[in-house]
């Protein structure tokens, strides 16, 4: 393990992962591997995950394709060092931040969502420059296999490598040294991968999951608002980061909600559940049962039928759930919706607070102003309003959690910024000494005031137009009488006297 990372930081000491050019050609070839070999990614996450390829497309490779193309055409613009603000200092000099990669990279990838989990950072990773192992997840071996097998084909074989593995392989390589790591996965996982990176000091972005909480106001359209909950709670068999969780609202509107999600199910998956190519299964024995037990004691107003075999858990809904129940005790990642009544918005609220912040929450109502307000009054990663999921899908977005459901985004430009330094430059020249004595000791009071007004003082427009005129002038000056340049100094000494008596007689 130790010799494979230190390949790819030999590979990316080399420096060739750095040019703009390469990082567009490793991009392009990337989007070519996606849609020469379709079909075979398309296979594996079918085979992981019970998953029709129409939904793998859709759920997976959409996102990587726009992901792509959305960097293949800012790219340029954000490699470009920015130039920033100057005081009176450093006026003279060139100050501007340049982005640079930050070294190599563990990405380590959950089954749930399998291609597009390590890909999409991957993409972020190669657009900043850097050099990166992949570590997929082994309990969706066939993606797993089939992107160690593709990604040497289409991309440079010693800056992008993946290492397959489970727990043991993830452990050992913890222990190398890495420049960032980035981490899809549960919580509990997510504090090893912290605790680890610590020993090094590395940096890591950890994509995490948690409850995420879903209020349905009395005043909506609970026809729409049932079908988005359907979908986006039962879409690849609930085992979505952020699928609500659980919903929250009057006691009164539970009966209606019930009816209304039995109908979409119908509506979206047939007569015969098992039968829809749409409707995924639970990725092992393990989950199954976990799930399952969270149904234990619950009045379960809709599904609740399973099959071992095919590891099939149907669309549940269970009402009047005590939220001191074990279903509302940990994230469900399964089929299984609970509701849990509250009297109003306010003691929704609470709710929410009381407990760890989640990834996503959804609020559903016509009130705009409702909507705001729970905005403002609770946390969470991300907040999509009269639906569900869809703000994954804007990629201008920072994606991640925040407190238990995660640190760090990306997405878009934030994958850019998340996989790169950004360095301040400051480029002086070795000439205009004369200024540079206010700094060096022995320090003065004189000194000290000088140094006041040179980094405290604000100019406004005016006179700045002012220094500018002055400052032009002296340059005109100098010009024609190249050699008097004391006077040229004085100029400027006196300008400069006279800005600061007035300055400090002001601050007095
Ligand atoms: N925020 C997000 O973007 C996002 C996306 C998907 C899933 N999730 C969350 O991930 C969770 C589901 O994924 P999971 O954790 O079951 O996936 P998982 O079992 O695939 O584990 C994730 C990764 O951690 C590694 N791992 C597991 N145990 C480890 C250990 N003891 N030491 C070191 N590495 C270890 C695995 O090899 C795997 O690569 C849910 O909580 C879900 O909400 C979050
Ligand atoms: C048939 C055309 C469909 C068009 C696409 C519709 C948007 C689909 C959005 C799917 C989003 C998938 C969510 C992935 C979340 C992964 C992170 C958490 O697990």
């Amino acid at each position: 393990m130790e010799r494979e990372v230190q390949r790819v930081r030999q590979a990316f000491l080399s420096g060739r992962s750095r040019p703009l050019r390469f990082r567009l050609q490793q991009l392009e070839a990337l989007r070519r591997m996606v849609q020469e070999r379709e079909k075979d990614i398309l296979a594996a996450i079918a085979a992981d995950l019970c998953k029709s390829e129409l939904n793998a497309y859709s759920q997976e490779v959409i996102t990587v394709l726009g992901e792509i193309d959305f960097m293949l055409e800012n790219l340029p613009e954000w490699v470009t060092a920015k130039p920033v603000k100057k005081n009176l200092l450093t006026m003279m000099d060139e100050a501007y931040i340049q982005p640079q990669p930050l070294g190599v990279v563990l990405i380590i990838g959950a089954w749930n969502y399998p291609f597009v989990l390590i890909i999409q950072p991957l993409i972020g990773a190669i657009a900043a420059g850097n050099a990166v192992i992949i570590k997929p997840s082994e309990l969706s071996e066939n993606t797993a296999k089939i992107v160690a097998k593709l990604l040497p084909q289409y991309l440079d074989q010693d800056l992008y490598v993946v290492i397959n593995g489970g727990v043991e392989e993830t452990t050992e390589l913890l222990k190398q040294r890495f420049d960032h790591i980035f981490y899809t996965g549960n919580t509990a996982v997510g504090k090893i991968v912290m605790e680890a990176a610590a020993k090094h000091l590395t940096p890591v972005t950890l994509e995490l999951g948690g409850k995420s909480p879903c209020y349905i106001d009395k005043d909506c359209d609970l026809d729409i608002v049932c079908r988005r909950i359907t979908w986006g709670k039962y879409m690849n068999c609930g085992q979505t980061c952020i699928a609500p969780d659980y919903i929250l609202c009057e006691a009164s509107l539970q009966s209606q909600i019930v009816w209304k999600i039995k109908e979409t199910v119908k509506e979206f998956y047939g007569e015969n559940i098992k039968e829809s190519p749409d409707y995924e299964r639970i990725i092992n024995l393990r989950h199954f049962k976990r799930i399952l037990s969270l149904l234990e004691g619950q009045k379960i107003a809709l599904g609740g039928e399973t099959d071992e075999a095919t590891r099939y858990i149907a669309p549940t809904v269970l009402t009047d759930v005590d939220p001191k129940t074990k279903v509302m005790q940990e994230e469900i990642f399964g089929p299984v919706l609970p509701i849990v009544p509250v009297k109003n918005v306010d003691e929704a609220i609470d709710f929410i607070n009381e407990r760890e912040k989640p990834l996503a929450l959804y609020v559903f109502s016509h009130n705009h102003k409702l909507i705001k307000r729970m905005i403002d009054e609770t946390s969470s990663g991300g907040v999509t309003g009269n639906d569900v999921i869809m703000h994954f899908t804007l990629n201008s977005f920072p994606f991640g959690g925040v407190g238990s459901s995660g640190m760090g985004a990306y997405h878009g430009k934030h994958s850019f910024d998340t996989f790169s330094h950004q360095r301040p430059c400051l480029l002086k020249s070795l000439k205009r000494e004369g200024a540079n004595k206010l700094r060096y000791p022995p320090n003065s009071q004189s000194k000290v005031d000088w140094g006041k007004f040179f980094l405290l003082k604000r100019f406004n427009k005016e006179k700045l137009g002012l220094l500018l005129f002055t400052f032009l002038g002296i340059v005109a000056a100098v010009l024609v009488k190249k050699y008097q340049a004391v006077l040229r100094r004085k100029a400027l000494l006196i300008f400069l006297v006279v800005h600061r008596l007035r300055w400090s007689s002001k601050q007095r």
